[in-house]
């Protein structure tokens, strides 16, 4: 079992009310990351310590920006990896998910992480390149760690539906490139929140977004 500290483990079925259930799906989630670290480096070695923290935390504080359109809403989460935030999504009731992700290696993690922790009817797991792939008519597109904004969208816009917005997980630069994707052209509405987890990053959200 993965080491959650008292406070991510607090958030976790306070904030996010979490049922026991989910948190033991997250846990098994947690401990094939570990598993399989050393085999495909699937996250940064470091990171690996602090799975919980650095991953699971940082991946479902987008939850409550998606629940409304969990349910029957489609999310594609774009260059997944390990699942991050996709899989963590589906576990925490994301009914249809997407996973883009071209790394064969990760896809196959994708599977098993999916199979292990019971969502594997709620997920799509899409080896192939984004830009090469069949659009998605996506209502939401989350990111973590995936291109800059102005390559995210120019790959995103062909995969969201009409309507559809971005839910991201963006770093420091997160300034600079919102204003290289307005030098690109793009026009759009954003807000941002302060991370739960990187004191210099935020969750981004796109809507309207167009050129
Ligand atoms: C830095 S990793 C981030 C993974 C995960 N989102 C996370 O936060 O841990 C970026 C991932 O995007 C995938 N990727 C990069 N370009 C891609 C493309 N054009 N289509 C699909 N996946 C891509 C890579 O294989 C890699 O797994």
């Amino acid at each position: 079992m993965q080491t959650i500290s008292t406070p991510v483990k607090t958030w976790f079925e306070q904030d996010l009310n979490v049922s026991r259930e989910t948190l033991d799906r997250l846990n098994h989630y947690a401990d094939l990351v570990v598993k399989w670290q050393p085999r495909i480096n699937i996250v940064g070695a470091s990171t690996a310590e602090d799975v919980w923290g650095r991953h699971l935390q940082d991946s479902a504080q987008l939850w409550p920006y998606l629940q409304n359109i969990a349910a029957t809403g489609k999310i594609v989460d774009f260059g997944s990896g390990a699942g991050f935030p996709g899989i963590v999504l589906a576990i925490l009731g994301a009914n249809n998910v997407t996973l883009m992700e071209s790394n064969t290696k990760k896809t196959v993690f994708l599977m098993e992480a999916a199979r292990v922790c019971g969502v594997l009817g709620q997920t799509e797991i899409a080896r192939e390149r984004i830009e090469a792939a069949a659009p998605r008519q996506a209502d939401v597109i989350t990111a973590r760690a995936f291109a800059p904004l102005p390559k995210l969208l120019e790959m995103g816009q062909r995969h969201l539906k009409d309507g559809g917005h971005y839910v991201l997980l963006k770093g420091r630069a997160f300034e600079d490139e919102l204003a290289d994707a307005r030098d690109a052209g793009w026009t759009f509405d954003v807000t941002t929140h302060a991370s739960l987890v990187d004191p210099d990053g935020v969750v981004m959200i796109l809507k309207g977004v167009g050129r």
